[in-house]
């Protein structure tokens, strides 16, 4: 799958199509009154939050939307027809943003959600509608209004309900493989995965999204290996699983070192429920493991769990433990505020 979490588009809504000034011209009746019908509306451009999408990889190859413009009015009282609308299909959790990628004027995270882009424009009168007692025979119609143009930035930020973070070779991607359905690549060298991958998981008959994404190093909110950038999309999560390879010899300072990163990228992210994890406790023996998870639980000034992604060891604890701050997040009637929000 390829990924993409920024792009930019350009629209345009249809035009309203133009009045018509026409008379009646029958057979046996000598002054017809108007009958020149209204010009259709343009069509409107649209985005729609879908479920099943997690990348913007599609508007890589297709930019401008452009909607149809109404059409003429005609004699005998007919209405143009009107341009059909277009809806731009994007995953859920995708922000639009105004041309300077500062405002944001929607926020589409439920499925379903549309939010209305760009109106078209509304087709003109047709002399029909400017007849009256003192004006019988009007000659005049209105022009369509013009369609509106804007370009304007989509931002992906996934939605899940954990996030993953650590250092390369932590083992995050592993974990997800063995508690989802995702297939992430795994593999025992630094920054194997590129790019967010999201898992559904169940455990005790509840079911949540975790998310992978790549690791993070030290100074990567200047950018170093592959940068910080990846952290949106573990922002709307309603907690983080701190993984950290158990079979490190320093799990202190590799534990510092994301803690640090957090901080950098956004206070409020440090901020979010957090667990730590020593993972790969099936490499170690037990002296080495009571003894790092100590180091670890110094350093962080908390409980930390013990858990091995590959020998499935702690595994289901860590996700009820997930799962227990996950459940107070997920409030229906929240969600359905939310989801009316934008609603048109
Ligand atoms: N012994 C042991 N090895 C593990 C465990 N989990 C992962 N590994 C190994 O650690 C290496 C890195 O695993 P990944 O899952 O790719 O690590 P990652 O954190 O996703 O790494 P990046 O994508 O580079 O950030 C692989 O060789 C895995 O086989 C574990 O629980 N025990
Ligand atoms: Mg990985």
């Amino acid at each position: 799958m390829k990924f993409l979490d920024l792009a930019k588009v350009y629209i345009r809504s249809g035009g309203g199509g133009a009045g018509c000034v026409s008379f009646r011209r029958e057979k046996f009746i000598e002054y017809g009154g108007p009958d020149g019908g209204d010009g259709g509306r343009g069509g409107d451009v649209w985005a729609e939050a879908v479920d099943g999408l997690n990348t913007l990889i599609d508007f890589r190859y297709q930019q401008h939307f452009f909607a149809k413009s109404g059409q003429h009015g005609m004699g005998s009282q007919r209405t143009g027809a009107s341009g059909d609308e277009i809806i731009l299909k994007v995953p859920t959790g995708t922000e639009i943003l105004d041309e300077d990628q500062e405002t944001v004027i929607a926020d589409l995270t439920h499925a379903g959600q549309r939010v209305l882009l760009a109106k078209g424009g509304n087709g003109g009168f047709g002399n029909l509608h400017f007849k009256s007692s003192t004006n019988r025979s009007p000659r005049n119609a209105n022009p369509g209004l013009p369609g509106i143009e804007r370009t304007l930035w989509l931002r992906l930020k996934l939605i899940a309900d954990a996030g993953l973070v650590g250092l390369p070779n932590a083992g995050k991607s592993t974990f997800l493989a063995a508690v989802s359905n995702a297939r992430p690549k795994i593999a025992d060298y630094p920054f194997t995965t590129l790019h967010p991958n999201l898992g559904v998981v169940g455990v005790d008959a509840h079911e949540f999204v975790i998310a992978d994404i790549p690791g993070l190093i030290e100074g990567a909110s200047e950018g170093r290996g592959l940068g910080d950038q990846f952290l949106g999309h573990v922002e709307r999560c309603a907690v983080l699983l701190h993984l950290v390879d158990g079979t490190s010899e320093d799990v202190a300072s590799d534990a510092r070192t994301i803690l640090d990163e957090l901080e950098a990228y956004s206070p409020k992210l440090a901020e979010k429920p957090r667990i730590t994890v020593l993972n790969k406790v099936d490499a170690l023996d037990d002296e080495t493991r009571a003894e790092r998870r100590a180091e670890l639980e110094a350093e962080i000034g908390g409980p930390v769990m013990e858990m091995s992604g590959v020998a499935k060891i702690g595994v289901t604890d860590v996700l009820r433990a997930l799962w227990t701050r996950i459940e107070p997040t997920r409030s229906g009637a929240k969600d359905a505020d939310e989801a009316e929000t934008w609603r048109p």
